[in-house]
């Protein structure tokens, strides 16, 4: 039986995650660890509002079990040497130099994890994979835990996780399934699985548990998020053969959606998909099957990414030809920066390559979010180099309110889906707006019909 747990990495994922399992286990006790003492410290604000990660619903999550079973700290080896299950919860991005730069993963967090945890463990501990992580790398953390530690066992299981954010704990409080591969062929092995499948158990029923084996599982999440961006890949292909053609793109989704066979969920077509995951994934994936020689299947699922990039081109590119061709001094209202509602994540938002192609076009952006913060959106722009951080500072301006980001703008472009844009004032939007007046909606979020009876010039995608 477990009684206590520690989780490497206190981020969208370990946080979220860790709140759910103490909450729903008031008999185990839940450490979540992490390096970055300011991340820590927001999770510990006495306000809990102030958590680091916006979701709805999550503060009240951490109210309830916070201080009780929940524990937020920077003790790392403390919380790994208490533990008898370590989750290891860590960032996996793409590599950004070297070998499989722009595509692998980058696993560097993952093996220093691996090698504290050889360090400072003093029992046998259960180790569970909760990154997302390539296939078999469950085989390099065994290789390290067991030649580097101090003779105790090691027993590795893999938990991908499955969670959306803006939905994160309601997806952890009824999943779809619960994924747990480890080795049932030894004893150690089948007791450590039963030992993680019990402590979901709590809550969710055991038919949703799942258990594979550790590669199976390891490769079932990318392979989730690879056909979860390919549906949304495929449904924005056909929202630009929509738009040539008079069919529209929802109708199209509704009606092959209706096919139980095709189902309804990942076909809403939009300025492309965002998020600290499918890209990556995706990434990942392709260069696993070129490591193999599979170039086939690399470049099979290499097409979603081609066809996503493409997607938040030519949103870019239509503002700039149906503003005449020209954007340079222009200002263009963006609602909202996050790559989805009901998060502050804005990890590859597809705002930022929008901004940044507009912004080499020499446009005044100006960004509203609900939630996300005016140091993050530099900071995005930024990170991508294109030109000097005094420059985006100069062209680029965050509001926090919605109207006084929209008032003189020459169009506005929806790049989030916040529930909060449909019910603005859009007369008093398009009274100070420059005319004529443009919405680019890359969400079709907005109500056509009411915008253009004010004035509005109304394009979206995929009609
Ligand atoms: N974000 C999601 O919705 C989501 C969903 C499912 C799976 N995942 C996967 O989960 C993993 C984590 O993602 P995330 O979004 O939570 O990342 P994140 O960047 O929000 O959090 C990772 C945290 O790990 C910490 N960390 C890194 N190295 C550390 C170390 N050696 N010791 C202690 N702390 C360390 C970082 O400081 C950071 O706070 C990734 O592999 C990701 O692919 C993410
Ligand atoms: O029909 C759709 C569905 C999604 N999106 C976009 O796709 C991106 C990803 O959305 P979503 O999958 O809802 O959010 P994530 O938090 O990125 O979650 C994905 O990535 C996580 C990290 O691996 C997985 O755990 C989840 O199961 C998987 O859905 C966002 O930009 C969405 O706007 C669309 O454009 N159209």
């Amino acid at each position: 039986m477990v009684n206590k747990i520690c989780c490497i990495g206190a981020g969208y994922v370990g946080g979220p995650t860790m709140a759910v399992i103490a909450q729903k286990c008031p008999d185990i006790k839940v450490t979540v660890v992490d390096i970055n003492e300011q991340r820590i410290a927001a999770w510990n604000d006495e306000d809990v509002t102030k958590i680091p990660v916006y979701e709805p619903g999550l503060d009240a999550v951490v109210a309830e079990a916070r201080g009780r079973n929940l524990f937020f700290s920077t003790e790392v080896d403390k919380a790994i040497d208490e533990a008898d299950m370590i989750f290891i919860s860590v960032n996996t991005p793409t590599k950004t130099y070297g070998v499989g730069k722009g595509m692998a993963a980058d696993l560097k967090y993952i093996e220093l994890c691996a090698r504290q945890i050889a360090r400072v463990a003093t029992s046998d501990k259960i180790v569970v994979e909760k990154s997302t992580l390539p296939v078999r790398t469950a085989s390099a953390l065994k290789d390290i835990l067991d030649n580097t530690g101090n003779g105790v066992k090691f027993d590795i299981l893999s938990n991908p996780e499955f969670l959306a954010e803006g939905t994160a704990v309601e997806d952890l409080h009824s999943p779809d399934r619960v994924l747990i591969g480890g080795d049932e062929s030894t004893e150690e092995g089948a007791a450590a699985l039963k030992a993680l499948v019990d402590v979901y158990a709590h809550w969710v029923p055991r038919e949703c548990i799942l258990t594979t084996n550790v590669w199976s599982s390891e490769l079932s999440k990318l392979t989730a998020n690879a056909v979860l961006a390919q549906r949304v890949s495929s449904i924005n292909s056909l929202s630009e053969l929509c738009e040539v053609t008079e069919a529209d793109v929802n109708e199209v989704a509704r009606a092959i959606g209706m096919d139980s066979r095709i189902g309804s969920k990942f076909l809403k077509a939009s300025v492309g998909f965002g998020g600290s995951c499918f890209q990556k994934d995706i990434l990942n994936l392709v260069y696993i099957a070129k490591s193999y020689g599979l170039n086939e299947v690399a470049d099979y699922w290499e097409q979603v990414i081609i066809m996503n990039d493409h997607q938040k081109g030519r949103f870019a590119r239509n503002i700039i030809s149906t503003l005449y061709n020209t954007v340079s001094g222009k200002k263009i209202a963006f609602l909202g920066w996050a790559f989805k509602k009901d998060t502050n994540d804005t990890r590859e938002s597809a705002a930022i390559y929008v901004a940044d192609i507009l912004l080499s076009e020499q446009a005044k952006v100006s960004v509203y979010d609900p939630k996300v913060e005016e140091y993050q959106v530099y900071s995005d722009v930024d990170y991508l180099g294109t030109r000097s951080s005094e420059e985006n500072t100069e062209n680029l301006t965050v509001f926090n309110d919605p109207y006084e980001a929209c008032k003189g703008a020459h169009a506005i472009a929806v790049l989030t889906e916040w529930d909060e844009f449909k019910s603005y004032d859009w007369q008093k939007i398009y009274d100070g707006m420059l005319k004529p007046a443009f919405v680019f909606d890359g969400r079709r979020l907005l109500d056509e019909k009411q915008l253009k009876s004010i004035g509005f010039q109304y394009q979206t995608i995929g009609r």
